[in-house]
């Protein structure tokens, strides 16, 4: 009777797990909080070229979001920047990296962010693999933009770079409970660190999730200022479970948001990173 239940239960469990291959996924905005608002959209759309796509303010939790990118919300990845009544000032941390950024031109883009008073922390350089020129630049709050040269790409917002403590932990975690494919993994020595890319589909038309994994680093600081990535399903409810089979920790059970009335549930990684699901029919309703 005890092993009938039990193959009952891990049927039911494989059927969720399943489901999460099936689920209508992708990457919808990346989460970080600012200390001026005008400030950080001055510098994404007079630098980086960015739209503010939407605003919004909810008084009743003390903060306003407002959503910036280079297309619609519907079929682009955004960033949602929050400020937080009266905080001015937020600690990046340790652990998180960048956010990856297309630009069709290095040098024009660099000259841009110095002419507008910008700080750039790493001019122009070949990546060892000899074939991307990238440089980095910080925003106002002292996030890393990578900037990344391409042609003209579908998806300039491209990647979010997070750091981990056990990269095939990590790996293991996004595909088994996220339903992410590992799209590549590539090993530098000489520089003592591991890179895996994984996302919803292609590289070139889908912003991806970098994994970093430093030798030796099996922790990082989190500051308090980068939020969380989110990421749209059509079912909140068993996106939870899945996340739960998969050991995976809920830190806010499914449900509606009080106030957007969003159907959100909210998990934490393997190294206590944040991503947020939500209802992608909710989500297109947010937009109308
Ligand atoms: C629907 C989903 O895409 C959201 O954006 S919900 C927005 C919500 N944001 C905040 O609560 C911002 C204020 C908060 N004080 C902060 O600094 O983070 C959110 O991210 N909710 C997720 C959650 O974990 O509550
Ligand atoms: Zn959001």
């Amino acid at each position: 009777m005890w092993e009938m239940a039990q193959a009952a239960t891990s049927l039911i469990e494989e059927n969720v797990l399943e489901w999460t291959k099936t689920d209508n996924r992708r990457l919808l905005h990346v989460v970080f909080r600012v200390g001026n608002l005008d400030k950080t959209i001055k510098f994404y759309t007079g630098c980086l070229g960015m739209k503010v796509l939407r605003k919004r303010d909810i008084p009743e939790d003390g903060y306003t979001n407002a959503f910036l990118g280079y297309g619609p919300e519907e079929s682009h990845f955004s960033m949602e920047l929050t400020y937080n009544y009266g905080v001015d000032n937020y600690e990046v941390g340790t652990g998180f990296g960048y956010f990856g950024i297309a630009v069709e031109s290095l040098s024009k883009t660099i000259d841009l962010v110095k002419l507008k008073g910008g700080r750039v922390t790493q001019d122009p350089s070949q990546v060892k693999d000899g074939s991307t020129f990238i440089a980095s630049v910080e925003d106002p709050d002292g996030y890393t933009c990578e900037l990344i040269e391409r042609g003209l790409t579908l998806e300039p917002l491209c990647q979010v770079m997070l750091r981990v403590g056990d990269l095939d932990r990590s790996i293991d975690f996004y595909r088994r409970a996220f339903g992410m494919e590992l799209l590549w993994k590539r090993d530098n020595p000489e520089y003592r660190y591991t890179n895996a890319v994984m996302g919803y589909g292609p590289e070139d038309r889908n912003a991806v999730l970098v994994l970093t994994y430093n030798y030796g680093v099996r922790e990082y600081s989190k500051g308090n200022g980068y939020a969380q990535i989110a990421v749209g399903t059509d079912n909140v409810y068993k996106t939870a479970e899945a996340i739960k089979i998969c050991g995976g920790e809920i830190i806010r059970e499914p449900g509606p948001l009080p106030g957007i009335n969003t159907k959100i549930t909210v998990c934490l990684d393997p190294d206590g990173w944040k991503t947020v699901f939500v209802d992608n029919i909710d989500f297109l309703k947010e937009q109308e």
